[in-house]
């Protein structure tokens, strides 16, 4: 695999007249922790979409997990890729049982309930739940959870399948700043574990970079403003250039704030 568990060469996405992507090149190594951060409509959701092979681009190639799209069976790679958005929380039946739906991703985010799951399967949903400060909510139905805890168990379910690859699309969205912070500290913890999978966490905003992280890939209209090093990349100028307005951006070491000039 060289170490890559992602690239992406000149990857471009049109609908009809739209580009919602375009000569997008990137790469992950398995030891990275990346972000991608840009504004509403920047193309950040198709592009994580690329990566967990739900989408096919226009143009250009893109390898997972040294496999490359279109010409290997994405059905094999699912299961090494952890994969949580918005889109997979709505196709969750809310009568879903909170331990069933964690354990039913044991073998790929997509599981489909007909696999049959043995008691170190469900050990592991139990120790992933506690993990992710959600235990307490296992005998729940994921239609009474609130958005905190919704957030919490489908990143413990990406996380069952052990992946390769784990892919967050704005796991701290919509959440309370009690809420974000916690979870910000438990993508931190995560991303401090060697044997942790390649991240890669979308947001739209600087203060949800949890510790650890290690790059960044500033995204604006379907192009890439910046990619690289965390240090690198975050100045003002690149982030100014990717939301449209002049920034001043801070570090404290540990975490990074952004405000308008
Ligand atoms: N099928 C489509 N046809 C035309 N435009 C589309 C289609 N699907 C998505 N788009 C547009 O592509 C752009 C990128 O969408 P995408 O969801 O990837 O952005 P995003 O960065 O994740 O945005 P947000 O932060 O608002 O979630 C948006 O302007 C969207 O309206």
């Amino acid at each position: 695999m060289n170490g890559h568990v992602l690239r992406m060469s000149g990857v471009g996405v049109r609908r009809g007249r739209a580009e919602l992507l375009d000569g997008v090149d990137w790469t992950v190594e398995e030891d990275e922790r990346w972000v991608v951060i840009g504004p509403n409509g920047a193309g950040k959701t198709t592009l994580l979409r690329i990566a967990a092979t739900q989408l096919h681009p226009t143009r250009g190639t893109v390898d997972v997990l040294g496999e490359r799209l279109g010409g290997s069976d994405v059905f094999e790679l699912r299961p090494l890729i952890g994969f949580a958005s918005s889109a997979v929380a709505g196709r969750i039946e809310d009568d879903s049982v909170v331990r069933e739906l964690v354990v039913s991703a044991a073998y790929g985010y997509l599981g489909s309930g007909k696999e049959q799951y043995g008691t170190p399967d469900h050990a592991r949903a139990r120790a992933l739940l506690a993990r992710w400060g959600a235990v307490q909510l296992e005998d729940r139905r994921f239609g009474t959870l609130s958005e905190g805890e919704r957030k919490r168990v489908l990143i413990a379910r990406s996380l069952m399948a052990d992946p390769e690859l784990l892919l967050l699309d704005e796991p701290a969205a919509g959440l309370d700043l009690g809420g974000r912070e916690d979870l910000v500290r438990r993508l931190g913890r995560l991303a401090g574990d060697e044997a942790a999978p390649a991240m890669v966490v979308v947001t739209h905003h600087v203060e949800e970079i949890p510790p650890g992280f290690t790059h960044a890939l500033l995204l604006r209209g379907g192009g890439v403003v910046a990619a690289g090093p965390l240090e690198d990349v975050m100045t003002a100028d690149n982030l100014s250039a990717t939301f449209g307005l002049e920034l001043k951006v801070e570090n404290d070491g540990d975490r990074w704030s952004a405000r308008a000039v």
